[in-house]
């Protein structure tokens, strides 16, 4: 069933059935200025902007979005600092010998795709650290301590700047997703007390030459959490978007913006309202890219669980309920099983 899309005067209490094609063409820009706007009007305008992309197309870039260009190019400056190390520094950090998914992914180190043959890029993950510097240990099934290079000077203090920078641009979303879903502004705030926020540094080379089909920067993907905040490297173009055609739509880089993307827990609390759409990275530019990925979803102990208004009798919920940690830790599980030698 193909519906046109939403405005704010066609507002229906249930979402449960509203289907769009997803046939998108373009990936809306939206200006976060009004993000925190007094006026509670202003910011419901906005959540219907967002609400549109989110049922319409999964993906959106937003400008204004608060994280200052200085705090952006240091963590760059970091991040090509880390992968510039030795191989074997980065390998003493590697991802499989650290609890629940912190530290370095080598080359081909993930597979996203299970079509394919493996990712072609680096990979530095990190989760929640205080920026002075402890890291909780109550996360349940994805509780595990961040691992940081020895002399790096700077970059954790760089990596962690940014970290919180984009969490609190995550917190400042969660209302108003809950505003486009006609929940009240607060319904995300119980759910995310101890922000669930895994940030990763990626690199990838650029692939020249005669290229294997089944060897991508990232293979086609969604991705686990809400929502990922990614900042892309301005001039090389390689994240694509998939629409219901079937035709992979360019997400260029547009300077000062960054690119929100709903991941599958969302999908899960909507019922699939909202898109967690299919993309991937294929660099092709010639030069080396950067690009930094933060996912945010709720509190690991929390289950998701469809919302009431995304279910109905025709629109049964579509997803097993699990809880958010549950669902990180057997995707990231599937994503690393490939590469993990005690397997
Ligand atoms: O590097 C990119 O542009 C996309 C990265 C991505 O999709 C991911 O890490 O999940
Ligand atoms: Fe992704």
């Amino acid at each position: 069933m193909n519906t046109p899309v939403m405005n704010a005067s066609h507002r229906p209490l249930m979402l449960a059935g509203f289907r769009t094609d997803s046939t998108f063409e373009d990936i809306p820009i939206i200006n976060l200025a009004d993000a925190r706007h007094p006026n509670p009007d202003v910011r419901r305008a906005l959540a219907v902007e967002i609400r549109n992309a989110c049922i319409n197309v999964g993906f959106f870039y937003v400008k204004n979005h608060g994280i200052p260009e200085e705090t952006i190019s240091s963590t760059v400056e970091a991040a090509k600092r880390f992968f510039a190390l030795p191989s074997s520094t980065k390998m003493a950090m590697d991802i499989h010998k650290t609890p629940n998914f912190k530290g370095y992914t080598a080359l081909l180190g993930e597979n996203t795709n299970p079509e394919n043959r493996g990712d072609l890029h680096e990979g530095f993950d990190i989760g929640w650290e205080e920026p002075a510097g402890s890291s909780r240990t109550d996360d349940g099934a994805m509780t595990g301590e961040n691992v940081w290079p020895d002399g790096l000077p700077g970059f954790r203090e760089a990596v962690l700047e940014y970290y919180h920078t984009a969490v609190r641009l995550g917190q400042s979303l969660f209302p108003l997703f809950a505003l486009a879903l006609d929940l009240p502004e607060n319904f995300f705030d119980e759910k995310t007390t101890k922000p669930a926020a895994i940030m990763r540094l990626l690199y990838y080379p650029p692939q020249t030459g005669p290229v294997d089909d089944r060897v991508q920067g990232i293979g086609a993907h969604t991705d686990y959490e809400c929502f990922t905040i990614l900042w892309q490297q301005d001039d090389v173009k390689a994240l694509q978007v998939l629409n219901a055609n079937g035709k992979w739509v360019d997400a260029v880089p547009i300077p000062g913006t960054l690119v929100v993307n709903l991941g599958d827990q969302f999908a899960r609390w909507t019922n699939d309202v909202f898109k967690s759409t299919v993309h991937r990275a294929i660099n092709r530019s010639g030069v080396e890219r950067y690009s930094i990925p933060l996912f945010f979803g709720t509190d690991y102990d929390v289950k998701l669980e469809a919302l009431p208004s995304c279910v109905s009798d025709d629109y049964p919920a579509q997803y097993e309920v699990v809880t958010a940690g549950e669902y990180v830790k057997s995707r990231l599980e599937a994503t690393y099983a490939h590469s993990n030698s005690e397997h």
